[in-house]
């Protein structure tokens, strides 16, 4: 059988490589996409932004990864959404589970489809910290990283649905369409949750008066000093204005749909178990993928049947291999391919082809929390389309040395984090506000094999709060007592309420720091994990990159994915990952324009 080569040859089609597969192709290098699941881009669980939480529980797309947050067993099992499966294969939620279940754990869901986790996802859109590019600079040199030439990026993608046009923060001709939140319910004064609005504002330092046109401020707009400034904005999500999900679907479709012009082939159901090496090459050289083709072959997808494999076959690419798995998948391919920790690699029988001591290491998530309660009345109305009814805020705690840690997003919804089923609905009068930390300090998360085989799902544990963490509990804690007391100041006349956690019982939020960083401790719960290949300079041991995203050490291999960030990019990943791979797309037609 004639072997298949194209000159590209991209594994993984979510935010990294769906987009970057898209531009390689348009400029005209035959460009193969090889992704492990389906389509599921006209199924209206997925196509409708709306629908994302029940997008994140399907199995059509699903794969969980059941991960620790440490090595503490005791408090691994106080989480209380520890997932375990019953022996008529449905689900068990909690800490006190039948005889016979048997404990799968965290879940942490991944999309295994065509648009990767962009299609299940919120589509919550905000820029990286300045220093979060910046850091990339310091540690490479490579001024390109800096936070100001990052933003043409952003403009490069975006189709800006929302932005007077022109604006010149902003992209209008991009595939990425992107829209804020519908603020009418501000102007219902009576509204509890228009009540908390302004007393957010004014607990933030701003006028009451000021709150509504404060809360429209564009999260995604080029201000000074924009990561000092605590203040409300309105949320950014990439969709239409109909609700329709933008994603890397999108633009694959689209460029599909014009074959004699853009030479992209995608191969679906597809799973990359390594990367092929040319023999005898001074340095290890990539020269193609070897693929096994089939349904559900991954362990992680439930509908997976013990003893599946697929059919086996390889893909030349000429130029070069890129691999966009994700943060747990990608180091998994690398890993499997032998490049990676020495000792790892020696104990599953792979052979060295680069001994690479950061892949699958430096993990980083943001921690997520909220505080929760049940008041007297309904709060307001709240469908995620347009997200109306909700109020989003970054803000600075006093315990932050320099700039602001907390985006919070308020409103008559729940959410706790991930289970099958995800999430509860605590009733008609739920109000939550939600919190992710930004610039988590401990790094000490890892994805390790479990044993030489593609199918089988790695070892991860996010290992929160291991460096620093009181550090980034106390930053919690505060932000989790400031967002209360905009409750209560609004409380006693529109809004009494019950606090499920941190302050569970209390109404008030009488309860101490220390019990609010002990249950914060033990169920906090995360969805932004990065940095598993991370970009870094050339005397750190732990890096997997260099600055134009190529695997340390290997010629024609990169890694374009959320794993390439050194920290995680401010407090939403997929916008940054978005960026990356137009970056990614540029270096590479760059460096293929140098070389013809
Ligand atoms: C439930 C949920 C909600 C989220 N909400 C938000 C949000 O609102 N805003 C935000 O900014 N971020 C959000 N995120 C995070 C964000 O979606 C991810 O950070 C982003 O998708 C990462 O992109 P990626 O390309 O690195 O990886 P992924 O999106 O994981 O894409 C990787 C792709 O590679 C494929 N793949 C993996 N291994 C192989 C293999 N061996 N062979 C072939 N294909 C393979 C996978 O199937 C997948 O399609 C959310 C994440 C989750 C899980």
């Amino acid at each position: 059988q004639k072997v298949a080569e194209y000159d590209y040859v991209v594994v993984g089609s979510g935010p990294g490589g769906g987009p970057l597969a898209c531009d390689l192709a348009r400029a005209g290098y035959s460009t193969l996409l090889l992704e492990a699941g389906d389509d599921q881009g006209d199924n209206p669980t997925y196509a409708n932004l709306g629908n994302f939480e029940k997008a994140g529980s399907d199995v059509l797309s699903r794969w969980d990864f059941w991960v620790k947050h440490s090595d503490d067993q005791e408090r691994e099992h106080r989480f209380h959404k520890t997932t375990w499966q019953l022996p008529n294969g449905t689900y068990y939620i909690g800490l006190d589970p039948p005889k016979e279940a048997k404990r799968l754990g965290k879940q942490y869901p991944r999309s295994a489809t065509l648009g990767g986790c962009a299609m299940h996802n919120a589509g919550v859109c905000s820029l990286p910290q300045d220093e979060d590019w910046n850091i990339i600079v310091n540690k490479t040199g490579d001024a390109s990283w800096t936070a100001q030439n990052m933003r043409k990026y952003l403009a490069k993608i975006e189709k800006n649905l929302y932005a007077p046009t022109g604006s010149a923060a902003h992209g209008f001709d991009g595939w990425l369409s992107t829209t804020d939140s519908d603020l009418s319910w501000t102007k219902n004064e009576s509204l509890p949750a228009t009540k908390i609005m302004k007393e957010l504002a004014k607990l933030l330092g701003h006028k009451e008066s000021d709150a509504t046109t404060l809360a429209k401020t564009d999260i995604l707009g080029d201000y000074p000093n924009r990561d000092q400034i605590s203040s409300l904005y309105s949320m950014v999500q990439h969709q239409d204005r109909a609700g329709k999900r933008s994603s890397p679907n999108n633009y694959i479709k689209a460029t599909l749909s014009d074959p004699k012009k853009y030479p992209l082939t995608v191969q679906l159901n597809s799973l990359v178990t390594r990367v092929l090496f040319a023999n005898g090459t001074k340095l290890p050289t990539a020269i193609g993928v070897e693929v096994m083709t089939g349904q559900s072959l991954y362990k992680a997808d439930p509908r997976h049947k013990v003893g599946t494999k697929g059919q086996t076959s390889r893909i030349m690419a000429k130029r070069e291999v890129i691999v966009s798995g994700g943060t747990f998948n990608t180091p998994q391919i690398l890993k499997l391919s032998g490049i990676g920790p020495a000792e790892e690699l020696k104990k599953f029988g792979i052979a060295i082809v680069k001994e690479l001591p950061g892949v699958g290491e430096n993990m980083a998530d943001n921690y997520e929390g909220s505080i929760i309660g049940i008041g007297q009345t309904p709060a307001g109305t709240f469908t995620p389309v347009g997200a109306p009814g909700l109020t989003t805020a970054i803000f600075k705690t006093s315990s932050s040395p320099k700039n602001r840690n907390i985006y919070t997003w308020c409103g008559p919804f729940s959410f706790e984090g991930f289970w099958p089923g995800f999430p509860e609905n605590h009733g008609p009068n739920q109000y939550e506000c939600a919190m992710v930390h930004i610039g988590p300090k401990s790094q000490a998360g890892y994805v390790h094999l479990t044993s030489a085989d593609p199918q089988d799902v790695p070892d991860i544990n996010l290992n929160f709060f291991k460096n620093n963490g009181d550090q980034d509990l106390q930053e919690i804690v505060e932000g989790a007592n400031l967002l209360r007391k905009s409750w209560q100041a609004a409380g006693s006349t529109v809004l009494p309420f019950n606090e499920l956690h941190p302050c569970p019982g209390t109404g008030a939020g009488n309860c101490t720091d220390a019990a609010q960083r002990e249950y914060i401790r033990d169920q906090t719960y995360s969805h932004h994990a990065t940095s598993t290949c991370a970009i870094g300079g050339e005397n750190d041991r732990m890096a997997v990159l260099d600055n134009k995203f190529r695997v340390r050490g290997v010629r024609n291999l990169r890694v374009v994915d959320a794993s390439a960030f050194p920290v995680v990019p401010g407090a939403f990943p997929v916008l940054p990952t978005y960026m990356i791979s137009a970056k990614a797309a540029e270096d590479i037609l760059a460096e293929a324009k140098n070389q013809s």
